[in-house]
């Protein structure tokens, strides 16, 4: 019994399977009405019934009649929509027209088998349950399709509460719905964004069913995005192409941006290595949000590592601040380039107070010299990035810290430093602070969000917020929305060098030791066939040749170690908070370079010196 149900259960997720029931149950309404337009042409034509059996036959006929419209009647409600009554006397007129099917066919073989022609009645019965097979599989694809249009029809009506809403014009690829147009009568109150919104959710929920309980369905689970076309009244609802569930992150080769990752052909940049790749290059802040294990610290590790390497970040990280205290971005402790990875509260401090808001001050103090003519040397302000992984957990634990955030993301940009701020909870009150989060102009979501979170995170672009609703579950897919655009990537999957040592050539060197030599596209280990859900899987057999890997046509550019934090020790939090109109101090120089010395309090050799927990719920 258990297996019965489990099997019932696996059909029920099978789009072919569902289909294949779907349109046997339907193919044999058809497969019965012919049976018994062929069984009442046959007995026609054995000359006229007898009028005992002529009458019988109107009874019956009148008896099912009846009952449909009876039926029928029933759902007369006023308030019911014509659509529901159509759809109840259809219903009704179908199990009528079985049941009469079933008995033109049962009646003619029993009599032939009680006459001795057993032979002829098992043909009899044997051609009637092929031909019923044949209407079933001759109509799957048809009737998939019109079961799937009935549903958005119903639902489509449902929403907009009136019966000129129409849905048509689709395009299709086998069962596959590519394209629809939904059109609205003008006089629907489309202006106002609640009753779009709910459009757009039912549809999306016709489309796309209820959330996937597992990877596997969750690949087989179609996306779709929605545009409004308020010209001529109508929401466009397009499949969104499909993405491979990993892109093994690689050296592409470009240079200044960063490889977001692998994105539908249309809204690629460039092609690379037959891979359509969405590019990044920062001009605002960034917010990345998703539920947990879906990628985000991944994701954002991979596109930093990624900025680094390609000039994109030439001032180099100036800190991480892990507020899980997970040790996602540990691989990059230590690294050219990268200042300190915090993990607890007294290093997010530390980090916060001796690395980046100097950092962005002095800054600020070479823009006001020169500004104000005090420097006759433009300031040079090379790009470089702060990441404040769980945003809400590192204010949770130090409150003190959200003057700082506020002032840094109202400062940092024009400063030249770029904040990439992840969260889990973007809906929770209070999460990112308001102040913040209006700062963070780009915004990135991985894998789908709750209608609450998606209006949170895509605020910023109007209606469309709803498409963060509809992005497959999946670990690295993500939907972006960065400079002005919106644009669905699987983002590069970079382990960590512990587990997976041949991604060692990716991550910057460690500091004071010299670049690994990087082969021409390291390492893409394909995942292990048949289950693309085990990462990268054990590490490949040794290769056969001795010789050294091929470097790369163009060697990536590691920036310099990160600059100095204050040699004095911090004063309270208060005092870094100070106006920038005291005079500035002498600009050191226009170029960060001669600037860039190894971290005073944090030793990327004993980076946990000061970490109390390594994780933090
Ligand atoms: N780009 C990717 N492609 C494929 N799989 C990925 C990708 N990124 C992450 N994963 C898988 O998802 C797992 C979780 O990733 P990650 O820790 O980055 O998620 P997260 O959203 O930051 O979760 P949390 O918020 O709980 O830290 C990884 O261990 C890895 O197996």
């Amino acid at each position: 019994m258990r297996t019965l149900t489990l099997l019932a259960d696996r059909v029920e997720r099978s789009p072919l399977a569902r289909e294949t029931v779907n349109a046997l149950a339907d193919g044999a309404y058809w497969g019965w009405a012919v049976a018994l337009l062929a069984a009442a042409a046959a007995w026609a034509g054995r000359g006229a019934p007898s009028p005992g059996t002529a009458a019988l036959a109107a009874a019956a006929i009148a008896v099912g009649v009846g009952a449909a419209a009876l039926r029928s009647w029933r759902r007369t409600d006023p308030a019911a929509a014509p659509a529901a009554r159509r759809l109840a006397a259809t219903m009704a007129a179908r199990r009528w027209a079985t049941g009469y099917g079933l008995i033109a066919t049962i009646v003619p073989i029993s009599v032939m088998a009680g006459d001795g022609r057993a032979s002829i009645a098992v043909t009899v019965a044997y051609i009637v349950a092929l031909v019923l097979l044949g209407v079933a599989l001759l109509t799957l694809q048809p009737r998939a399709r019109a079961r799937l249009l009935a549903r958005l029809r119903i639902g489509v009506r449902a929403v907009a509460g009136t019966e000129h809403a129409r849905v048509g014009r689709a395009l299709w690829t086998g069962m596959a719905l590519q394209r629809v147009l939904i059109t609205y009568p003008a006089d629907w109150s489309a202006h106002r964004s609640a009753r779009r919104d709910e459009l757009v959710e039912r549809v999306m929920w016709e489309l796309c069913g209820p959330p996937p309980a597992s990877p596997r369905q969750a690949l087989g689970r179609p996306d779709y995005l929605t545009r409004w076309d308020h010209i001529n009244t109508r929401l466009i609802v397009e499949r969104v192409p499909s993405l491979p569930p990993r892109l093994p992150a690689r050296d592409f080769g470009q240079h200044g941006a960063i490889v977001l990752g692998q994105t539908v052909a249309e809204d690629a940049d460039q092609v690379i290595d037959g891979v359509p790749v969405a590019l990044y290059e920062p001009t605002a802040h960034l917010l990345v949000a998703g539920a947990t294990q879906h990628g985000k610290s991944s994701g954002v590790r991979a596109w930093a590592v990624d900025g680094l390497g390609h000039g994109v970040f030439p001032g180099g990280i100036l800190a991480v601040l892990d507020g899980k205290g997970s040790g996602s971005f540990a691989p990059l402790i230590g690294r050219q380039g990268v200042g300190p990875v915090a993990h607890t509260p007294e290093e997010w401090e530390q980090a916060l107070l001796q690395a980046v808001v100097p950092e962005v001050d002095r800054r600020y103090a070479q823009m006001l010299a020169w500004r104000s003519g005090q420097s006759t040397q433009r300031p040079h302000h090379p790009r470089a990035l702060v990441v404040l992984d769980e945003i809400q957990q590192i204010l949770a634990a130090r409150p003190d810290l959200l003057q700082v955030f506020d002032r840094l993301a109202r400062q940092a940009l024009e400063a030249g430093v770029i904040l990439w701020v992840l969260t889990q909870r973007p809906d929770a009150r209070d999460a990112i602070p308001g102040a913040v989060r209006d700062q963070l102009t780009d915004r990135v979501t991985f894998g789908p969000l709750s209608g609450a979170g998606a209006k949170m995170v895509f605020d910023v672009v109007g209606d469309d917020w709803a498409r963060g609703m509809g992005v497959a579950p999946l670990a690295g897919r993500a939907l972006t929305w960065m400079g002005g655009r919106w644009r669905p990537v699987q983002a590069p999957w970079l382990p960590m060098p512990v587990d997976i040592p041949q991604v060692e050539a990716l991550y910057p060197p460690h500091t004071g030791q010299q670049p690994t030599p990087e082969p021409e596209h390291p390492p893409a280990p394909a995942a292990p066939s048949g289950d693309p859900w085990r990462g990268y899987g054990p590490p490949p057999p040794p290769p056969q040749t001795t010789a050294p890997p091929e470097p790369s046509a163009e060697p990536r550019r590691w920036p310099p170690p990160s600059p100095r934090p204050a040699a004095e020790p911090p004063g309270p939090v208060e005092e870094l908070l100070r106006d920038y109109g005291d005079p500035p101090p002498t600009p050191e120089g226009p170029d960060d370079r001669g600037q860039a010395e190894a971290l005073a309090t944090y030793n990327p050799n004993d980076p946990y010196a000061h970490r109390r927990r390594r994780r933090r719920d």
